[in-house]
């Protein structure tokens, strides 16, 4: 039984709710108990999109520091390949995810975010990479993840500072999608996700498939990958459906089974 991080679904929407006072500090425990509802979310047909949410106060301030300072360099070297895994698992989820951020989200936290496919952030949000600040870099997939989102330049700011962004800064350079009022926050993502808790379900796996699969290759291997996913669509019943009901009922009618 989870003891921090709990799936919660409702209307097609699932909710991956951190909850770990008073930081919502990611331990190991927390790490696995992201991995096991990012599973979750994936594997589950009542899900047809994902909100990860650390409550009213704070999304997540990072990795548990008093947990890290015990471990010694054999220790996280045994485990280096597995540490970005966790929190990538989210990014795995084959469905439109978005992050409700509030208050805090840093470190490991803000590496969490960066997982999902949309940030939507409370104009009082504090988001940043502050590793350095501990003597370390991001190591839950921040490094990369930030640099691909915002530019090597201003990641290479962000990371070599540590520095904290405020919501407008953040919002102007990318790091997030959209700025709301704090207590507006989780209401705008649900608003955000339940635009697809009836969608093609097919179809949107298949366009974050073959746009985060194409982000690494050249344009000629993107190609191939999008054609591909393309035409694998011509064997779900939503493409039936879809092109059915517009030679019938004009554009925007379509009801979708997600098959
Ligand atoms: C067996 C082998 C296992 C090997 C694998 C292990 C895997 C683990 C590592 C995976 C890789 C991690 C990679 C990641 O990129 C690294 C990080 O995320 S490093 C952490 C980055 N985050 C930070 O540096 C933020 C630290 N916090 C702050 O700066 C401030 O707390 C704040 C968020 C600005 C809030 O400040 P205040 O409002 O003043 O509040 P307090 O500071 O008093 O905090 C309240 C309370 O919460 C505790 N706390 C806050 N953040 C953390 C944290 N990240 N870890 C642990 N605890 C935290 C703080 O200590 C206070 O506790 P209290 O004093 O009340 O007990």
């Amino acid at each position: 039984m989870a003891e921090f991080v709990r799936l919660e679904v409702d209307g097609g929407i699932g909710t991956i709710r951190l909850e770990r006072p008073p930081m919502n500090a990611l331990n190991m425990q927390v790490q696995e108990e992201i991995r096991a509802a990012a599973a979750e979310a994936s594997r589950r047909d009542d899900v047809r999109a994902v909100i990860v949410y650390g409550g009213q106060k704070v999304f997540a301030a990072g990795a548990d520091i008093k947990e890290m300072a015990t471990l010694s360099y054999a220790e996280m070297a045994a485990r280096a390949q597995q540490l970005s895994s966790a929190v990538g698992a989210v990014a795995e989820i084959p469905k439109p995810t978005v992050a409700a951020i509030t208050g805090y989200a840093l470190g490991g936290g803000f590496e969490l975010a960066l997982c999902c496919d949309r940030r939507i952030a409370g104009d009082n949000a504090k988001v940043g990479q502050p590793e350095i600040l501990l003597g370390i870099i991001p190591g839950m997939g921040g490094t990369q993840r930030l640099a691909r989102l915002i530019g090597p330049s201003k990641a290479k700011d962000l990371i070599y500072t540590g520095r904290f962004v405020a919501a407008d800064e953040a919002l102007a350079i990318g790091m997030v999608d959209e700025v709301v009022a704090p207590d507006d926050v989780y209401e705008a993502a649900k608003r955000w996700a339940s635009q697809f808790a009836e969608g093609p379900a097919r179809a949107l796996a298949a366009a974050k498939a073959a746009i985060d699969g194409g982000l690494d290759g050249d344009l000629a291997s993107g190609l191939k990958l999008e054609s591909h996913l393309f035409a694998a669509l011509f064997a779900t019943d939503d493409q039936a459906a879809g092109m059915q009901s517009f030679i019938e009922n004009g554009p925007g009618k379509a009801k979708f089974s997600g098959k």
